[in-house]
């Protein structure tokens, strides 16, 4: 990543943190490397120790231990007050493919129970449409059937692997099915029917819409809030 594009992602993660974080709120973080800046962000706030974050994955979790964020409890899920998260792609409709890190499965919890969503990205994320695979978490039984089924539906599923070959396992204990589909021309629709295959814990296909906020890093070290 060009040192430009680390400024604005800087920038951005400092407007982002002021203008959505406020005193006593329970807050979410998404996994990644965009989202590590939020979370470093964070260290410098005043109201720090008033916060409770719930965090995403071991990754984001050690950001968060490293910047003295505490952690809530994760039964307060339904007290999610914001949660900053990035994203793999963002397509012309604000929806998104999530997952690259394999946290999506905690992700869509958190993104679908908070009152507000902030997703940070570079701009290269932005897209007209999906042109990458889709993350599908898949408990590890199913590994051959809900391929089979992903193949029946027009997908191309490939487990993720580690180097060596060895299967990508996710936190929960699952595996990743990156999964090529020609088009997605409705990703809400789709995002519904891939959940339905037995096996399927979850979509890398992230369709929410309400209270969700966009900031887009741009190479030449500025960065603009782009809201449907
Ligand atoms: O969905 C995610 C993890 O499951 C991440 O938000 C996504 O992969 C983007 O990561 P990065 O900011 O490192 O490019």
């Amino acid at each position: 990543m060009s040192s430009l594009l680390q400024d604005a992602i800087q920038k951005l993660a400092k407007d982002a943190v002021g203008r959505f974080v406020r005193p006593n709120q329970v807050v979410g973080l998404g996994s990644g490397s965009t989202a590590a800046y939020i979370v470093r962000e964070m260290a410098g706030l005043k109201a720090k120790n008033t916060l409770l974050c719930v965090p995403t994955s071991l990754q984001i979790k050690v950001e968060a231990e490293k910047s003295g964020l505490r952690f809530a409890d994760e039964g307060r899920i339904p007290d999610i007050d914001i949660v900053f998260d990035g994203a793999d792609q963002i397509d012309g409709r604000f929806n998104m493919i999530k997952g690259g890190g394999g946290a999506l499965l905690r992700e869509k919890i958190l993104i679908s129970s908070a009152k507000t969503v902030v997703i940070v990205a570079d701009e290269a994320k932005f897209v007209k449409s999906f042109s990458r695979s889709v993350p599908i978490e898949v408990h590890p039984m199913a590994r051959t059937s809900a391929a089979k089924k992903l193949e029946e539906v027009g997908g191309r599923p490939a487990m993720r692997t580690l180097d060596k070959g060895y299967p990508f396992v996710t936190e929960n204990g699952n595996i990743i099915l990156d999964t090529v589909f020609s088009s997605i021309p409705d990703p809400e629709k789709a995002e519904l029917e891939l959940k339905g295959i037995a096996g399927v814990m979850e979509v890398g296909l992230f369709t929410r819409k309400s209270d969700v906020y966009y900031y887009r890093a741009k190479s030449d070290g500025t960065f603009e809030m782009v809201n449907p």
